[in-house]
């Protein structure tokens, strides 16, 4: 579904090429700066998306052999946290219950252990990686209240005496953890991260099984206060030009849009990659606060089987703990009366270097591998071959370069500052990686949005133009005595 009508950058009839502000992106975080703009009355924007249809990382696919198929997720897929008792509600949680998502409780928690020998309990390694993520968490509270330096999460486990050394330990920390990896990862701000979210919103997650796919909520929204000729569709960014005095854009079909401000919306791995060009190059303190972030890549491998194999009436997901850390580690089954009762899918999970890794082997390599692992999950059943078979490649997506920021050990509140802040008062900045306290999570995508179109529109009604600061060096806790 896309708005009704919406341009494409090849029919530039009903469009203006000049506006006052370029919305650069239209992911969750471009959407909802265009709505905060439409709301504090200024309507002359466009909103500047590459993909045919608006939701940038909700992104979803029909799968499944004929007569089978199912709408599953490739991207962003759970309400991470929804809302505590009066607490304040997650936002996307509003939007989806505004548009009638469907969507399903998911008990993370409901598991069964298997490792390369088949079904075998190891749920008390499992319930011991539980508290030691806690202390991970809470360690990280105390080294902030001590202004003590960070780490990585992995010095927090070592640390706190965690070190996992078996396969089941390893597995088990993984699923704990590995939205990115301990070693990757900074010991503070992924602990924050986390508390952010679920001391915020609550612990649940609700899991988005709607069949029109989870953008809806996202899309719809749009139709709501968009404009078609505010929109424009294919419209590949190729360069962005600023100044002090304006900003001009260079599609990929040769079009130039111009307007007083640009907000850039496009992933971290997006500027990473040097996918789109900035003339003049960016300033050294925003590259250097764009090139110490990182980006994770998570990806979720769906099989369909003519029946279900397996046999887990109570539990939904499944940890499988090979002799290799994070090798197809996380399965979820689908086939359930929850969640798509009779569709024989089960999928599994992959992040970091293993999802780079497959995303560079052929679809028949990495099935190949995925059914040893189903093999040995069930060596007492003569396992088909799957009907279908499909996953994502979002490193390797110039509109993406990976799934979501992570926060490593060496990056500092400061560089996340740079990253966030406005470069010659005209080029602004959001998306879930600027989000301080949601970075990863669709509702910080929500929030930067809001929080930076608010400031810009103050910036446009003239209140004062009070833009994002930056800092010019980032320097050390201390300086060195060599
Ligand atoms: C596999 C996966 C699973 C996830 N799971 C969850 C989850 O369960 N819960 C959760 O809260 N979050 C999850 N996330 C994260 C969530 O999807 C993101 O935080 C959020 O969608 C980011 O929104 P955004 O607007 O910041 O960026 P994007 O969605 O990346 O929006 C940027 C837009 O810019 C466009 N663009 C890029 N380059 C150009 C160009 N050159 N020209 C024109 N347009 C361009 C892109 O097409 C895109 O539409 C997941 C992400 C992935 C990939």
């Amino acid at each position: 579904r896309s708005i009704p009508g919406a341009d494409s950058a090849t029919d530039a009839t009903k469009r203006a090429n000049d506006v006052k502000v370029l919305i650069l992106g239209g992911g969750i975080a471009g959407v909802i700066a265009a709505r905060t703009l439409h709301e504090q009355g200024i309507d002359d924007f466009m909103l500047v998306e590459a993909q045919d249809q608006l939701g940038g990382r909700l992104k979803s696919i029909t799968f499944g052999a004929p007569g089978k198929e199912v709408v599953l997720e490739l991207g962003a897929n759970w309400i991470q946290g929804t809302q505590d008792g009066d607490g304040p509600p997650n936002p996307i949680l509003t939007l989806a219950q505004k548009h009638g998502l469907h969507t399903v409780y998911n008990d993370w928690d409901d598991i069964k252990t298997y490792d390369h020998t088949g079904a075998v309990d190891y749920l008390d390694v499992f319930n011991q990686s539980v508290d030691a993520y806690t202390d991970l968490t809470v360690s990280a509270g105390a080294r902030v209240a001590k202004k003590l330096v960070d780490g990585t999460a992995r010095t927090g486990y070592s640390l706190g005496g965690a070190k996992s050394r078996t396969a089941h330990a390893a597995a088990s920390e993984y699923y704990q953890f590995d939205w990115s990896t301990p070693e990757e990862s900074s010991w503070i701000a992924s602990s924050w991260g986390n508390n952010f979210t679920y001391n915020t919103f609550g612990d649940d997650n609700l899991m988005s099984i709607d069949q029109r796919g989870f953008k809806e909520y996202i899309q719809a929204e749009a139709d709501d206060f968009l404009d078609p000729s505010q929109l424009a569709l294919n419209a590949l960014v190729q360069n962005i030009s600023y100044s002090n005095s304006g900003v001009s854009v260079v599609l990929a079909d040769g079009e130039t849009l111009t307007a007083d401000y640009a907000l850039c919306t496009f992933s971290l791995g997006v500027l990473q990659h040097d996918d789109v060009r900035f003339v003049p190059e960016l300033p050294q303190w925003k590259e250097e606060a764009i090139q110490s972030m990182t980006m994770a890549t998570y990806s979720k491998i769906f099989l369909q089987f003519p029946k279900k194999f397996w046999a887990d009436n109570e539990a939904r997901m499944a940890l499988y703990a090979d002799t290799e850390r994070g090798r197809y580690p996380v399965w979820q089954s689908l086939d359930h009366a929850k969640f798509f009762l009779g569709s024989g899918i089960f999928f599994v999970t992959v992040t970091g270097d293993f999802s780079q890794r497959i995303e560079a082997l052929s679809d028949t390599e990495v099935q190949a591998e995925v059914m040893g692992v189903v093999r040995n999950m069930f060596p007492d059943v003569d396992v088909p071959e799957p009907l279908a078979f499909h996953y994502n490649r979002w490193f390797s997506d110039p509109l993406f370069r990976g799934s979501y920021s992570n926060w490593p050990s060496s990056f500092f509140s400061e560089h996340h500052e740079n990253l966030r802040a406005t470069v010659d008062d005209r080029l602004w900045f959001a998306g879930e990686a600027t989000s301080q306290k949601f970075f990863g999570f669709m509702h910080g995508a929500y929030y930067e949005g809001l929080e930076v179109a608010t400031s810009m529109a103050k910036c446009i009604k003239g209140g004062g133009c009070v833009t994002l600061n930056h800092v010019e060096d980032v320097t050390n806790a201390h300086p060195y005595w060599i």
